[in-house]
């Protein structure tokens, strides 16, 4: 669409009334503007990395005619000015700039001083003490806040004027301070290093604004180390050189430039020199590249390990068999030949893996292992990777557990645990649950903790989906053949009673599960059930039905799905994903009320009541990846709310929300290590990439009572059939294998 341009350069004064469009990716705005003496709201167009409804901008650029919407000024440059209305100034106090000023603050402030607001503000703070319901504290508060504007203020302009939003401006400020212009000039990409949020490619966005060249050495060497990174978190130990240069070129957007590859190489050497990356050969001759703690953690973790194994303890067989008759006695139980090979071999081995999937009896095997322990005088501690995990260890063994952080007695302020090699734990054994979700470098701190003469007993289930951290650590001690393990098979009549248990078999068989029909174990009531939806709109509509019609008619009169109610997803996107059901489940669990306050930030919306998740973990709070918790309050004046995690109630800056999700929809990947008493497990076509075995297996054992499927049975059979998704370079088994053994 062509546009007519009057002329070449204008000036435009006035208060920014609403933003009509913005996008975050390259700030492209076009905003609505009251100007004085003009009736009429005039329409601004720009690129503005950031600008907030009540600010006073001064734009320099041209009037244009638009085809369509007549009209508009576009702006080539802008300046924010000092508001000089009463409008103005009110939304710019109450704009969310000054923590403690909200909209209603605001307009007391300015209906008292008028004009002169923000001089007093500047000159006379103490006269804000004269406003009704300003007090010394909130006025101290302004204070505070007003001088870290403005020493803000000289670093955000910078950071804005190349392209970086506010939330990302503020962080950099918090983590450089003063140094933050110099450092981000000298080098962009150390941002996405330093910043929790800040990626690669929003760094890569502030160095192009910075005119650094697509090729220069800086940018390939960012390139290779975050494509490092990013087969991390996509949970490799290392990658191999080819494809960590094919994978750095495509990120660079560099993959057709000639000689690309030579000049990656060169670099990933360089950075080989400065230590950051580790290289190492491959049995083919290529190379092996670590991010250098993974490799220091799988190097160690296998020398650690190859000190454990060795030779059976010392332990009279006899009196183990007395004990065990005894105990199973008193127990009113059997054990399964499985089972007492299990606990026999953990009498005398310094190590034991012992698996299996549910029911067979996991559980069962631990806690006589642990009394039998007991009995022989030895002090057990037990550990799960996460907090769910533990709480639920402790009530299934009626014993202390606790997290594997709080067990090494991890310093948050250090960032290390305080149980190392030097500092062992003091214990004579070790039981650790849920060993599928340790990652290498967790693994690695355990060993360092733990006293070598302790005994170890490792329990997990290795069908569940591998950790989310790099490695597969489970996997690779069982396939490196070096550690004893045992593998639970049978599964137990009250177990295999429920189909949510004999369909979690099938599944990790490689059969189609069996909802209430032919063949399929039946109860009076089945706790699996599958409802068939070919559109994802239909099953959409289906999780409604069951939560407001199905579930409250089949769990009776203590039905509280905010509570027992846990809808786990394969992955976060699309219609059937975590994020659309969570909008479409607030709504339903959760909608709005007079009583309710709620909060908008971008395409979220928060409300008092929700039931959310903490994405990361916090340590200055205390809350952690995955715990889950109710927003108690909404405070838009002081900009914070608080969030119930159990009855503790911890506050939240509104700054801080991109820790926390809604939570009503969670993946499956997020679900690891916890339990819902009710689950209702979307599964369709739509989630193809993710669809895998492991993927079902792992949302379906989540259920505790009851288990609902809904999609397709299509999608269903591509999960049962796809095998082992992702493969992840790892050298742990090997490093075992070839580990030097002490004599037997
Ligand atoms: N030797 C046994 N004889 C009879 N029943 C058993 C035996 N071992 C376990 N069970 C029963 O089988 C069921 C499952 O056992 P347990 O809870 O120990 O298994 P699990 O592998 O820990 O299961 P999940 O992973 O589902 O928690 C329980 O009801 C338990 O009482």
């Amino acid at each position: 669409m062509s546009e007519k341009s009057w002329a070449t350069t204008a000036e435009l004064e006035g208060i920014l009334e609403r933003i009509t469009y913005h996008n975050p990716e390259n700030g492209y705005t076009v905003a609505r503007l009251q100007v004085r003496g003009q009736e009429d709201l005039v329409t601004v167009v720009g690129y503005f990395p950031h600008i907030q409804p009540g600010q006073t901008l001064k734009l320099w650029g041209s009037w244009k005619e638009h085809p369509q919407y007549g009209c508009q000024f576009s702006a080539d440059r802008f300046q924010e000015a000092q508001p000089a209305t009463l409008t103005g100034i009110e939304k710019y106090l109450g704009s969310g700039l000054i923590k403690g000023v909200g909209p209603a603050t605001a307009k007391r402030i300015v209906q008292h001083f008028g004009l002169e607001t923000l001089q007093v503000i500047e000159q006379q703070i103490g006269r804000l003490r004269e406003v009704p319901g300003v007090g010394s504290y909130r006025v101290q508060r302004i204070e505070q806040a007003w001088q870290e504007q403005k020493s803000i203020k000289e670093v955000m302009l910078f950071l804005q004027s190349h392209g970086v939003s506010t939330t990302h401006a503020v962080k950099i400020f918090k983590t450089y301070g003063d140094a933050a212009i110099a450092t981000v000039q000298r080098n962009p990409y150390q941002l996405a290093q330093d910043i929790w949020g800040i990626g690669f490619k929003t760094a890569d966005q502030i160095a192009q604004n910075l005119g650094i060249p697509a090729d220069s050495d800086a940018r390939l060497q960012a390139g290779l180390s975050y494509a490092l990174l990013t087969a991390t978190e996509e949970g490799h130990c290392y990658l191999p050189i080819e494809a960590l240069i094919t994978q750095a070129a495509a990120l660079l957007g560099l993959t057709d430039q000639a000689g690309i590859r030579e000049r990656l190489r060169e670099n990933a050497r360089q950075l080989v020199r400065q230590d950051q990356i580790k290289a190492e050969k491959l049995p083919d001759g290529s190379a092996a590249c670590y991010h250098p703690p993974l490799y220091v953690a799988e190097v160690g973790l296998a020398d650690l390990l190859q000190q454990r194994l060795g030779s059976p303890l010392p332990v009279d067989r006899e009196r183990v068999h007395h004990w065990l008759s005894r105990y199973t006695e008193q127990q009113g139980i059997q054990l399964s030949d499985q089972q007492y090979q299990a606990v026999l071999m953990a009498a005398q081995q310094p190590i034991l893996i012992l698996t299996g999937g549910p029911g067979t009896g996991k559980t069962t095997t631990t806690r006589t292992i642990t009394a039998l322990w007991r009995a022989m005088g030895k002090t057990v501690l037990q550990a799960s990777p996460t907090g769910r995990a533990a709480q639920r260890l402790a009530e299934v063994t009626g014993q202390e557990a606790k997290t594997i952080h709080r067990l090494l007695e991890f310093d948050p302020r250090l960032m290390r645990f305080k149980r190392d090699l030097d500092n062992p734990l003091v214990t004579d054994a070790v039981v650790i649950d849920e060993v599928s979700m340790i990652d290498l470098v967790l693994a690695y701190h355990l060993f360092k903790g733990i006293p070598p003469q302790a005994q170890v007993l490792l329990v997990g289930d290795p069908d569940q989906l591998p950790s989310v951290g790099p490695g597969q650590v489970l996997r690779d001690w069982i396939v490196s053949g070096r550690i004893p393990s045992v593998h639970l098979t049978q599964v137990f009549r009250q177990a295999a009673q429920s189909q949510i248990v004999s369909n979690a078999h099938r599944i990790n068989q490689g059969r189609m599960p069996q909802f209430g029909r032919d063949g399929a174990p039946r109860r009076a009531e089945h706790d699996c059930q599958f409802v068939e939806a070919i559109e994802p709109e239909t099953v959409v509509q289906q999780i409604q039905t069951l939560i407001t019609e199905t579930l409250p008619a089949q769990m009776g009169a203590d039905w509280d799905p905010l509570e027992q109610l846990q809808v786990l997803c394969p992955m976060n996107r699309g219609l059937v994903g975590a994020n659309h059901l969570n909008t479409v489940l607030q709504a339903l669990l959760n909608p709005p009320q007079p009583n309710r306050t709620q909060l908008e930030r971008g395409k979220r919306l928060y409300r008092e009541g929700d039931r959310v998740i903490q994405l990361r973990n916090n340590y200055d709070l205390g809350i952690f990846n995955g715990d889950l918790g109710r927003i108690g309050s909404i405070d838009l004046e002081e900009q914070q709310m608080h969030i119930d995690f159990g009855g503790r109630l911890v506050p939240y800056d509104f700054a801080d929300l991109n820790e926390l999700a809604l939570a009503y929809a969670i993946t499956i990947h997020r679900a690891q290590g916890s339990e819902y008493p009710v689950v209702i497990l979307p599964i369709h076509t739509q989630h193809f990439p993710m669809l895998s075995r492991n993927l079902l297996y792992t949302g379906l054992t989540r259920a505790k009572q009851r288990a609902w499927l809904v999609g397709t049975s299509k999608a269903i059979a591509i999960a049962v059939r796809q095998v082992n998704a992702q493969r992840r370079y790892t050298h742990l088994a090997q490093r075992l294998q070839s580990a030097r053994l002490l004599p037997q």
